[in-house]
């Protein structure tokens, strides 16, 4: 009975093995060649790894971290404007100097240093004020040897830039209810005058200070204008706050922003904008609504304006409405490199009443600088 049982076990053993063994070698044949009436199968028309056994796992390639870049140190950078202005073309205190070193002017010549000043788009209320001191001082201190007319000029037009505008810019954290919240700089203007690329070239200079940065990109109108500020960020190990659907309300990613900023513990908030609104109350709903939503959760330090140096007194009046509606608190002047018609500093920061903070020196990531009356008036003067 023992013997019967045995041999019945061994011969079920001997079966279930064929079967097993059959079905593994089966379709392994038919891969590498027919199927059952001979003809190609669909399988052996696939391409070869598609037939990796299931249980090898495919590699995961995750996308290389782009190497992190180290920005330029900040200081020094103004030389390189008062280089470029000094070596372009026509300098505007060139031109000044010229005149203001004839013997005994005449009234065409004060004219013609009035032209010079508009034609710099300097404005005109602060071309009439200078040449009233330039009047007074020639007159009272007959100044003749060219170095001295040099001086003279350049303290004047110093003045005109006004050196004691406050031109710091809003970075240190606020504390509420005892807890240190992120500084929030908004960054508004109108569409293709670089405030994208501000706040990058920003963020870089904020790194390069060893500051720690979120930046928030509430330019929800252009998808693409999202996707270059993660780039920035990333170049420099920065996040960015986003939203993947394009026409997102620019104040819920401002406040999501603000919020990742403060949860993490960082210096400074950056919030990118969209400047395509049609008219001033459109430009005011959203402007204000960002302001109070972001209110909600830290202070607004900085208001920042960016403006395009090139498009001279025709980008003033839409300066003007953004200065009304958005509490603009500092400027940004951009493509200083494309223009030798630096009077625009000048003018803008009358028109406004807030300081020129930083400026634009180019393409390149490390091209702000904060702005400097002095290297930027020695740069006229060429
Ligand atoms: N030469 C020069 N070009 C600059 C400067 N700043 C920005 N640009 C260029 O200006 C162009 C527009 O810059 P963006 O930062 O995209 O402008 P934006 O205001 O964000 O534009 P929207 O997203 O359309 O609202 C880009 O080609 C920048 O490289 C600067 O200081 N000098």
């Amino acid at each position: 009975m023992t013997d019967d049982l045995l041999w019945l076990w061994i011969v079920l053993g001997v079966v279930l093995l064929a079967g097993v063994g059959s079905a593994l070698v089966a379709p392994r044949l038919r891969r590498r060649g027919k199927g059952d009436d001979g003809a190609p199968t669909a399988v052996d028309e696939a391409p070869q790894d598609t037939l990796a056994p299931p249980d090898v796992a495919p590699v995961e390639t995750s996308p290389t971290a782009p190497a992190l870049e180290t920005p330029a140190p900040v200081a020094g950078r103004m030389v390189r404007l008062r280089d470029r202005l000094a070596r372009s073309g026509s300098p505007l205190g060139a031109r000044l100097l010229s005149v203001l070193s004839r013997t005994d002017l005449t009234e065409d010549d004060w004219d013609e240093l009035e032209e010079t000043l508009l034609l710099a788009d300097i404005g005109a209320g602060p071309a009439g004020e200078l040449l009233e001191a330039l009047r007074t001082r020639v007159r009272v201190e007959g100044v003749r040897e060219p170095a001295a007319v040099r001086e003279l000029l350049r303290s004047e037009l110093l003045n005109v830039v006004d050196p004691t505008m406050d031109r710091t810019i809003a970075t240190t954290r606020p504390v509420v209810d005892g807890v240190a919240k992120p500084a929030v700089v908004l960054v508004v203007g109108v569409n293709g005058t670089g405030k994208t690329t501000t706040v990058g070239k920003l963020a870089r200079v904020l790194v390069a200070e060893g500051r720690t940065v979120v930046l928030g990109a509430a330019d929800t109108f252009r998808a693409a204008a999202a996707d270059q500020l993660t780039t920035w960020g990333a170049r420099v190990g920065v996040e960015t706050v986003r939203s993947d659907r394009e026409g997102a309300d620019p104040a819920a990613v401002a406040f999501d922003a603000v919020a990742k900023g403060s949860r993490d513990d960082v210096d400074v908030v950056l919030v990118d904008t969209a400047g395509r609104l049609q008219n001033k109350a459109g430009l005011m709903d959203e402007l204000g609504k960002i302001s109070r939503v972001i209110t909600r959760e830290a202070p607004l330090g900085e208001v920042l304006l960016v403006l395009d140096a090139t498009t001279g007194q025709n980008g003033m009046q839409q300066a003007k409405v953004f200065g009304e509606v958005a509490g603009v608190t500092g400027i940004v002047l951009t493509k200083l490199d494309g223009t030798a018609k630096g009077g625009i500093v000048v003018a803008v920061q009358r028109e406004l009443g807030v300081p020129v903070k930083l400026v634009g020196l180019g393409e390149g990531p490390d091209d702000l600088a904060p702005f400097d009356p002095e290297q930027f008036v020695d740069g006229l003067l060429g």
